[in-house]
């Protein structure tokens, strides 16, 4: 079923008097409990899209829906961000910085410690709730900011790059971690990446966007032999170089 909808969206920025056009009918749809990457080159629009997705700021042109609804301040809740870098509150103690968003949104304090416990567990850090962010790695810190984006349960998770900045091994292993907890919470989920390995290793669909302006170049399929393999297994396996070579050609062509 298509859960999320982008129909005709078109964006541009204005600076002074000039208009700078940035996305060019974009339409596509994702079903409920996918994972998909989007990859394309530089500058190609694949942030201000997520903004857009995530209502930030509305597009130029065009309509998101959720589940059938038009995305507006009342469904907006239903999508979770996390980003390269994980914001987590220095002054605030893990279980605090998880449930920062449940007290933004003022709901019941009672159940926050379950959630944040529960959550922690399923990150496999499950006695850091009382810990500071200092106290823990980069890869922790990014466990942590998945953990906070979950716990105000969002229908869609948007990643941008939530990755890029740590180390490989760190990298690979929450890779994995997030595949199998998206699943786990059945969430649709968006990933930025600039890297391909990683889109085709977590996707069940490559989205590849051309720049000047951004637009859906092609949409890539990921086997079913890949798919249900771990992102780390999925590595090891002898379809993943044809995908990967297919993609980076594509990618190549559009220079
Ligand atoms: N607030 C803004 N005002 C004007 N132009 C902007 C603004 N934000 C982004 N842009 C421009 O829009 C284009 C798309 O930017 P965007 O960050 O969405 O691309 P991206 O594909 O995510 O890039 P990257 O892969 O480098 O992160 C770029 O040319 C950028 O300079």
């Amino acid at each position: 079923m298509e859960f999320l909808q982008l129909e005709n969206i078109h964006h541009s920025y204005f600076s002074n008097t000039q208009a700078k056009e940035v996305l060019r009918d974009i339409s596509l749809a994702i079903r409920e409990g996918e994972f998909v990457s989007f990859i394309g080159p530089s500058g190609c629009g694949k942030t201000t899209l997520l903004s857009i997705i995530a209502g930030l700021f509305p597009a130029t042109e065009g309509k998101v829906y959720i589940d059938g609804e038009e995305l507006s301040a009342h469904n907006q809740s239903s999508i979770g961000y996390m980003l390269q870098q994980d914001y987590l509150f220095p002054w605030k103690t893990i279980e605090e910085n998880v449930t920062i968003g449940l007290k933004i949104m003022e709901r019941s304090n009672k159940t926050h410690k379950v959630t944040a416990n529960a959550l922690l567990q399923e990150i496999g850090l499950p006695h850091v709730g009382n810990n500071y962010p200092r106290e823990l790695s980069g890869g922790m810190r990014q466990r942590v900011a998945l953990a906070r984006t979950l716990a105000v349960n969002p229908k869609i998770l948007l990643l941008d790059e939530p990755f890029s900045a740590l180390d490989y091994q760190s990298k690979l292993k929450l890779e994995d971690l997030v595949v199998e907890t998206l699943k786990t919470y059945k969430k649709t989920a968006i990933l930025v990446t600039h890297d391909i390995g990683e889109a085709i290793a977590m996707s069940e669909r490559v989205f590849l966007f051309s720049a000047n302006p951004g637009a859906l170049h092609r949409v890539f399929e990921i086997p079913d032999a890949l798919r249900e393999l771990s992102p780390f297994d999925v590595r090891q396996h002898p379809a993943y170089t044809d995908v990967f070579q297919t993609i980076w050609k594509e990618l190549e062509s559009l220079g």
